[in-house]
């Protein structure tokens, strides 16, 4: 659709009228150009999004761009207009010449912003925040990344991917209890199951914004994904508390602490936070932002000198195991969102996870540096044991790459229809020559370069590898932008952070996602094309689709582990945990589910998910059981909090030295199990409920008919 701005001009919905040039950003679902709009001669930039890529369906997305063409405040990124080309959804919007904060920090700012500068952002930002609150919208992805930057120091909020409207109610109220972000800026109540969240989810993203900015990176961003969701919900609140953080003022620190309490209800509202005296003594961002780029080079060369320093970096990284981990990390750290996911990844996320590192300590790595994770022996040998024994054909899909030459304007032909080859000419034309980074200090921006002409030659012949373990994904549509540049090729074999949408009911894991009345069940049958291959991208999504990895395993197939009486399973999703409905608090028992009218064709495929489910989620708490130490176990199961813990003749009794942050986990996950089971288990019964009803109308009408034709007969 074509629109109109607020000044009546017109855009129209012809992509011909657009002439793209630089790349200028990129997500897990757009790459973002400049453009030139060729009616008016005017710069515009135009956001193609991947529909292939998205997890949206093309209403959730409509709603994104038509909620971005509605809105109308100074500080948010609004849409001039959106259409479909292809498989893309171009959303043309106005072009912010200087990117994002995130853009900003890594090439120039690498350890935050100063206090001045910070206000100025923070401050526009929330009068964004309270504008949208008051829409009704939680915008759901508040962070660097996502706050843009213009020459004259206008500053916006965009990206409006995984915003809700509160007002939803049905099926978009459903999405609003989805676990929707990217991991290190997402609230706890975001992050726990059940425990719907309101607009107060964007005031803690808004604090983990502000660290942002403040140190260059958000807190636990050294961390993996899921560990970070465990940090969230069990640390203390990150904070300006380091010695590091000793220049900030009082009130900073203050406003911070504000936005990051844990319970919801504690935290200002947007417009409250806009009354802190931090806010009220905030410069103009003319004084404080727009001196942050003079001597900067134009955007697109410095987003095209990130993505070679990031191919380069990582491509060096002499990881323990693929690629593949040093790509996720980085580009977890970055926030941006792609993340792709599969056990595989899992298990090399948590091998990643130290016991001993579990404060956010004050000296962040910086990126680059940032990517020694230590893998001990024994840390990975606990999570293979614990995840070995999935056993899911999961493969990570990843689509192919195109490159272009850096610096020149590409003709929109060249944009629209070349599938790249130019991986290795793109690092080494630009890279060897190209100036890396620009680290500022003061007004003076000094250029660096961390990448020797040897470096350059060696990240090339890593990318080729790379390169080559890469599935390709389907043909490019004529017209349509699916371009993968350099940081196309970094963002696909990493994508394993960044936003997360895993629902975080059980529901939407496990039962109710196939019989949703939007007809889900019986699509997601039918999709079942998608079995064997997990390739979730943008924000993360362990749903139905992933369950139909499992839905038509024959039960007799499922492996029976002799762990049996164990209460406890492990899921075959990404850690989902529940409780075994044998000892769960629950009104139903299997029998009655399965002896209702419900025909065995519908009932089996959830049984035998559930099942697979519970035995997974079972050796996984068993593995995890038998590594603590037999006081803790003891001392756990005699306050009640755990249930016994049976023994096998597997473990013999032998017992590993495991922090004590293991069991306080396995308490938190066995709750949450607990939740979701109880959920589950209503779920069902609503479903069997409606089930029945179907029946009676159905009885009713075909009654109805049978008295017709009677009559007609006796007539
Ligand atoms: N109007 C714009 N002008 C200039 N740069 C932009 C504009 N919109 C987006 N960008 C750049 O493109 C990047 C990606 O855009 P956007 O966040 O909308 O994509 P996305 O796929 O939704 O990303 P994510 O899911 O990571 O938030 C931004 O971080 C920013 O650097």
């Amino acid at each position: 659709m074509g629109g109109k701005t607020k000044n009546q001009r017109i855009y129209s919905a012809n992509p011909n009228d657009y002439k793209l040039l630089e790349e200028v950003g990129y997500g897990a679902t757009a790459t973002v150009f400049r453009a030139i709009y060729l009616p008016s001669n005017e710069v515009v930039a135009v956001k193609c999004l991947d529909l292939d890529r998205c997890n949206s369906n093309l209403d959730d997305i409509r709603r994104e761009a038509q909620t971005m063409i509605l809105i109308d405040h100074p500080n948010v990124v609004r849409a001039y207009c959106s259409f479909v080309v292809g498989r893309n959804l171009w959303v043309v919007m106005p072009f912010m010449a200087e990117g994002s904060c995130l853009h900003l920090m890594k090439i120039a700012y690498p350890d935050g912003f100063e206090e001045a500068a910070i206000g100025s952002i923070l401050k526009e930002t929330l009068k964004a925040l309270d504008y949208l609150h008051r829409q009704g919208h939680i915008h759901r992805d508040v962070k660097a990344g996502n706050i843009l930057l213009d020459t004259n120091g206008v500053i916006k909020l965009a990206d409006f991917g995984v915003s809700a409207c509160m007002f939803d109610t049905g099926e978009r109220q459903r999405i609003r209890n989805t676990f929707v972000g990217t991991p290190c800026w997402m609230a706890p109540e975001v992050l726990q199951p059940g425990s719907g969240y309101n607009s107060k989810a964007d005031i803690w993203s808004f604090g983990i914004t502000a660290l942002e900015l403040a140190h260059g990176h958000a807190p636990f961003s050294k961390y993996p994904p899921m560990k970070v969701l465990l940090m969230t919900i069990q640390n203390a609140p990150p904070g300006l508390d380091y010695d590091r953080d000793k220049k900030f003022s009082k009130s900073f620190k203050e406003m911070v602490a504000m936005c990051l309490v844990k319970d919801q209800a504690k935290r200002p509202t947007a417009e409250k936070l806009l009354k802190h005296s931090f806010f009220k003594h905030a410069k103009s961002p003319e004084l404080s932002v727009k001196k942050l780029f003079t001597d900067l080079p134009p955007l697109w060369n410095r987003v095209k000198a990130l993505q070679l320093k990031d191919a380069a970096q990582l491509a060096l990284k002499k990881m323990p195991s693929a690629e593949q981990e040093a790509l996720s990390q980085s580009e977890y750290q970055r926030g941006v969102s792609a993340w792709n996911f599969d056990i595989e990844d899992l298990k090399a996320q948590a091998s990643l996870v130290r016991d001993d590192d579990d404060d956010d300590g004050p000296e962040m790595r910086e990126e680059g540096k940032g990517m020694k994770y230590v893998v001990s022996e024994k840390d990975s040998i606990d999570f293979q044991t614990s995840f070995g024994k999935l056993n899911l054909n999961y493969e990570l899909a990843q689509p192919e790459y195109r490159g272009r030459t850096s610096g020149e304007e590409t003709p929109q032909a060249d944009v629209l229809n070349r599938k790249g080859k130019v991986v290795e000419s793109d690092l080494l034309e630009s890279g060897c020559q190209e100036k890396v980074g620009w680290r500022k200090n003061g007004s003076s921006a000094e250029a660096s370069s961390s990448m020797s002409e040897k470096d350059m030659v060696q990240a090339k012949t890593k990318t080729q590898t790379l390169k080559s373990r890469q599935t390709q994904s389907g043909p490019l549509m004529p017209g349509a932008v699916l371009s993968h540049s350099v940081s196309e090729r970094v963002r696909i074999s990493e994508s394993f952070s960044g936003p997360l949408l895993l629902p975080n009911r059980a529901s939407a894991n496990s039962l109710s996602a196939p019989i949703k009345s939007t007809g889900g069940y019986r699509d997601s049958l039918d999709d079942r094309s998608k079995a064997n291959l997990v390739q979730i991208r943008g924000r993360f999504s362990v749903t139905s689709e992933n369950l139909d990895l499992v839905k038509d395993i024959p039960l007799s197939t499922v492996p029976r582990r002799s762990t049996q009486g164990s209460p406890l399973r492990k899921s075959a999703s990404v850690g989902e945990w529940i409780f075994d409905s044998k000892q769960a608090p629950i009104n139903q028992s299997p029998k009655e589910f399965s002896n209702g009218n419900l025909p065995a064709s519908l009932l089996m495929p959830h049984l035998q998910h559930l099942f697979m489910q519970t035995t997974t989620q079972q050796d996984l708490i068993m593995n995890l059981l038998y590594s603590m130490q037999p006081a803790e176990v003891a001392d756990a199961t005699q306050n009640g909090k755990l249930p016994p813990l049976p023994r096998s003749s597997e473990n013999n009794g032998t017992i590993e030295t495991v922090a004590s942050e293991r069991e306080r986990l396995l308490l938190l996950k066995i709750s949450e199990l607990q939740f979701r089971t109880v959920n589950l288990c209503e779920e069902l019964t609503a479903e069997k409920l409606k089930y029945i009803q179907l029946q009676h109308q159905l009885n009713a009408v075909s009654g109805q008919e049978e008295n017709g034709d009677r009559r007609e007969g006796d007539a």
